[in-house]
């Protein structure tokens, strides 16, 4: 691990805007996204290598992760292989993760970390922004009423003082906040 690498960790809940912040991050910063592991099925349009790794249960079991879990039914991991990947093209990199995997990297390296919880104010649009992505109606259900959407609602105890909250009811306002943060992270230090 290179000294002076760093990691924007971009968590919250589901539908609450974490690609979207990782996508602008890549178009203005050039931050390359670290591409994780999953089993769930592909949504319309996505692509193997570009949005996940699709993994069959089987396939998962084979690479070297530094966290995973099970959200909505579904498996899914962040492994070393693909941030190292991501390491040796940029400096600074971002990863997209459920909270639980947030607070897993924030006890495994802390000071590489920069932590971005995307929230909103009204937890009854994420259905609307779900079904805007074309999500089918059994998966945004499936998905809305899993314990690990409901709980990350919220900022969980373990990104409590470390996270930076990035508040995306309105996209123009939440993106003048990740420039904030990104200039007193990075550019400033
Ligand atoms: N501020 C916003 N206003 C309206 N729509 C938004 C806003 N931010 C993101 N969206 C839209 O909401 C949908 C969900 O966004 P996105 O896929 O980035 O969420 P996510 O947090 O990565 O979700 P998941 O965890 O389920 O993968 C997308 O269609 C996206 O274009
Ligand atoms: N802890 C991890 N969470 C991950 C990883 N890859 C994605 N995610 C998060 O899972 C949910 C569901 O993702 P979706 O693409 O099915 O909507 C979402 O919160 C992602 O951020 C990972 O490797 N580890």
């Amino acid at each position: 691990m290179k000294v002076g690498n760093k990691l924007i960790v971009i968590t919250g809940a589901s539908g609450s805007g974490k690609t979207t912040v990782s996508n602008y991050l890549h178009d203005n910063y050039g931050v390359l996204r670290v591409i994780t592991h999953t089993t769930r099925p592909p949504r319309q349009g996505e692509q193997n290598k570009i949005d996940y790794y699709f993994e069959t249960q089987a396939s998962f079991a084979k690479n070297h992760y530094i966290e995973s879990v099970n959200y909505a039914g579904n498996q899914y991991g962040s492994s070393r292989e693909a941030l190292q990947r991501a390491w040796r093209k940029r400096r600074v990199v971002s990863l997209v993760l459920d909270t639980k995997g947030a607070e897993a990297y924030v006890k495994v390296m802390p000071k590489q970390l920069i932590v971005l919880y995307v929230a909103i104010t009204d937890a009854k649009i994420l259905r609307a922004r779900l079904e805007k992505r074309g999500d089918t109606p059994a998966a945004i259900e499936q998905r809305l009423q899993s314990e690990e959407a409901k709980r990350d609602l919220a900022v969980p105890a373990g990104l409590k003082g470390c996270a930076h909250v990035i508040l995306n009811d309105s996209w123009d306002e939440a993106k003048q906040q990740v420039d904030q943060v990104l200039k007193e992270e990075l550019i400033r230090k």
